[in-house]
């Protein structure tokens, strides 16, 4: 019904999306799989330009296939979500880490991945459960504030990726285990993801006949299963103890309801999960949200140091809500701030932390824009460039309709993805986005290293994070009535 619908049935005239290499040979593949992504980036764009908005490359065996314009996004995404949610089967490295497609990620469309998301975004991210972490956000921002306050007394500058990225995966940690750990605990949790992340691309080389691989790269597989012995090592642990805690309070059902956090969740008997699936999960969690936010904060408050009037302009508004004298910018307060939403969505939009999404997969052959889609092939989206887009998205007086990011009705731009497949974590990071940013600004003026001009030049690492990481001078910001009495001892002391 829906082929005769949307008219998508496939006839023999349909054939692949253009593209260089209509023919699935060995050398082109190794090209390719050996091309970095970033190049890789440049080179699909050159093909869009010359083949339109839906093109083919062969990279590994099967095609792939990239599209590049909103509007077929959103066909393919939003109007026929269900036969394009699919995921193709991960390359044998991934496996390892996802103990066989046990995360939400990498899951095939089907009953386990609807289980997983279902569950996931009804108890962790449904906004009722989003607001109750409040404490873990306040815990983690005054964290995130003193490290910066003590290393803005020594008078340099401060490099900040470092601080935004503990700070995240902190606030990441309280609401997947529930407790607050010991930082030494963090730190180690912290360590063996850091180490994955970045192994990550050498194992690539691995998924090239595997068979063959796992002789002549053996020492590289060994890396990558000692990496997964590393993080069962430090997860398990914090996974038995909150599989204890869950059991001494089966009686108290009401309790653990408040205290609902992804372990928690794990623990439930209709997940059927082992333990080794139980840390899959958690990884995934951890990994999927700290780059991916951190680096956009760090992107964010890049733009506000290069262009002060934003900053200066938000920090007007701010002061417009909280009342002078008051430096935290409370949850209740985000909402009153249409300027600093309209900062985050610029931040999203111009500097979205994955350029592609997730590859995507079929459930059956498909017809897009008149080309064969089929269900072999994988389906990917060029996430960056579609938010290129010179649109705003301030209405005139900023009182106008809420800007739908997970594009329903059109796509504007898809940081997040969009369709079944979009980040289920979307609300979750906007608040992150907005709460930090607001009260970093609130708390500090960010000014530019003299002579050290801030570069918004890119570099790909597990995110598209800056290449040259923000230095900026933090200096507190003082109250009105401080500010007048720092002004009057200065005018005493002269
Ligand atoms: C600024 C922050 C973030 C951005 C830009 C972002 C972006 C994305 C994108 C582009 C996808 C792939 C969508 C697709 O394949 O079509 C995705 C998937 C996912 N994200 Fe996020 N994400 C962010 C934060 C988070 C957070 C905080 C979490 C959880 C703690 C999270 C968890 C996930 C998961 C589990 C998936 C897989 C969804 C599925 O396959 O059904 N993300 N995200």
């Amino acid at each position: 019904l829906l082929n005769l619908t949307t008219n998508n049935k496939v006839s023999e005239n349909n054939k692949l999306p253009p593209g260089p290499y209509t023919i699935n040979n060995i050398l082109g593949n190794f090209i390719w799989l050996r091309k970095p992504l970033a190049e890789l980036e440049h080179i699909i764009h050159e093909l869009h330009v010359k083949y339109g908005p839906i093109i083919t490359i062969y990279i590994g065996f099967r095609p792939s296939i990239f599209v590049a314009n909103r509007s077929l996004a959103h066909k393919a995404l939003v109007q026929n979500g269900a036969v394009f949610a699919d995921r193709p089967t991960p390359p044998p490295t991934d496996a390892v880490i996802s103990s066989n497609q046990h995360n939400i990620s990498s899951a095939y469309y089907g009953p386990t991945w609807r289980l997983f998301r279902h569950d996931i975004s009804s108890e962790i991210f449904h906004p009722s459960r989003v607001k109750s972490y409040s404490h873990a956000r306040k815990w983690v921002l005054d964290i995130l504030l003193n490290r910066l306050d003590s290393q803005s007394k020594s008078g340099k500058h401060i490099i900040v990726n470092e601080d935004f990225k503990y700070s995240m995966f902190c606030l990441l940690v309280l609401v997947c285990f529930g407790d607050k750990l010991e930082e030494t605990q963090i730190k180690k949790i912290e360590e063996v993801h850091h180490r994955l992340l970045l192994s990550l691309g050498r194992f690539n080389i691995l998924n090239f006949w595997p068979g063959i691989g796992r002789i002549v790269f053996r020492k590289r597989w060994e890396e990558l299963f000692q990496i997964r012995r590393n993080l069962d090592a430090v997860l398990r642990p914090l996974v038995e103890a909150r599989r204890k805690v869950r059991l001494e309070r089966q009686s108290k059902v009401k309790e653990d309801k408040i205290v609902m956090v992804m372990m928690s969740l794990l623990c439930q008997e209709k997940w059927k999960l082992s333990e080794e699936e139980m840390v899959s999960l958690c990884t995934e969690f951890l990994i999927a949200g700290t780059d991916t936010t951190s680096t956009v904060l760090e992107w964010i408050m890049a733009n506000m140091v290069k262009y002060p009037q934003i900053q200066e302009r938000h920090f007007v508004e701010i002061k417009g809500v909280v009342g002078d004298g008051e430096k935290e910018v409370k949850e209740e307060d985000l909402n009153k701030m249409p300027y600093l939403k309209a900062v985050v969505l610029e931040g999203l939009r111009r500097h979205p932390p994955g350029h592609f999404v997730l590859p995507h997969s079929m459930t059956e052959d498909v017809v897009l824009d008149g080309h064969l889609v089929p269900k072999n092939a994988t389906l990917n989206f060029m996430v960056a460039e579609m938010g290129r887009d010179p649109k705003r998205f301030l209405n005139g007086d900023g009182k106008g309709e809420v800007f739908d990011i997970r594009g329903i009705k059109e796509i504007k731009m898809m940081p997040f993805g969009a369709g079944r497949r979009i980040c289920p974590g979307s609300r979750f990071a906007m608040l992150h986005l907005e709460y930090f940013v607001s009260n970093l600004v609130s708390n500090f003026a960010w000014k530019a290293v003299d002579g050290d001009e801030v570069d918004l030049s890119e570099k790909l690492e597990f995110t598209v994070a800056m290449k040259n990481p923000l230095k900026a001078h933090l200096s507190p910001r003082l109250s009105m009535v401080k500010r007048l009495f720092s002004v009057a001892v200065e005018d005493y002391n002269s």
